[in-house]
């Protein structure tokens, strides 16, 4: 049920997730009349949410439990409905329980125009942040079928 990646969202992001060479994913999502901010334009908040998303998975491929700590958008370009956000994450260092990210996003494609730009800070934590801080009825879905999980099967590659 996640809004970012959730098929179940009907207006959420719908935003699939690859991995990348590297502790490195893509992504990418079509901007929805849903996601409406100004008229015509995507609302910036939701692009702030991708970025989230994107450098977020990353801790599935590093295979360290983590939410974010603090994230930091740069808004380049306007990016109108209808057009598709094509994302690119990395990892920048980790230092203790702190993982540094960065994250672009282009138009229409993976060399497309440089439309943002985002960094991020996440936190390790244990897994029973989640069980200690979430609604028990989510918290137990997880548990009981986890290979629902979207991003978790996003990251089974062949070699
Ligand atoms: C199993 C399914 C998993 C699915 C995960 C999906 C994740 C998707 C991404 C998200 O959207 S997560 C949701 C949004 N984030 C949150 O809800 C986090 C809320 N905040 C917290 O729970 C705590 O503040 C946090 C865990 C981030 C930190 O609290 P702690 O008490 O565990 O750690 P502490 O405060 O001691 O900080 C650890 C280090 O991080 C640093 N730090 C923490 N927050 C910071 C911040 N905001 N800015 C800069 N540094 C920060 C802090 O200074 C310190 O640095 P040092 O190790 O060098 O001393």
């Amino acid at each position: 049920m996640c809004f970012a990646c959730g098929d179940e969202q009907a207006n959420g992001l719908h935003l699939r997730v690859f991995a990348a060479e590297g502790v490195a994913v893509t992504a990418q999502f079509e901007v929805a009349a849903a996601h409406q901010g100004a008229p015509g334009l995507i609302h910036g908040g939701l692009l702030t949410l991708a970025f989230d998303e994107v450098m977020g998975s990353l801790q599935w491929m590093m295979r360290i439990p983590a939410v974010t700590g603090r994230l930091e958008t740069d808004f380049l370009r306007p990016i109108p409905l209808g057009r598709t956000v094509h994302f690119a994450a990395r990892c920048r260092g980790v230092h203790g329980r702190k993982l540094y990210h960065c994250a672009e996003g282009r138009l229409d494609g993976p060399d497309g125009e440089p439309v943002a730009r985002a960094s991020a800070l996440f936190v390790e934590v244990r897994l029973d942040h989640f069980a200690k801080h979430g609604r028990a009825e989510e918290v137990q879905a997880v548990l009981d079928n986890p290979g629902d999980h979207r991003t978790l099967r996003a990251f089974e590659v062949n070699p």
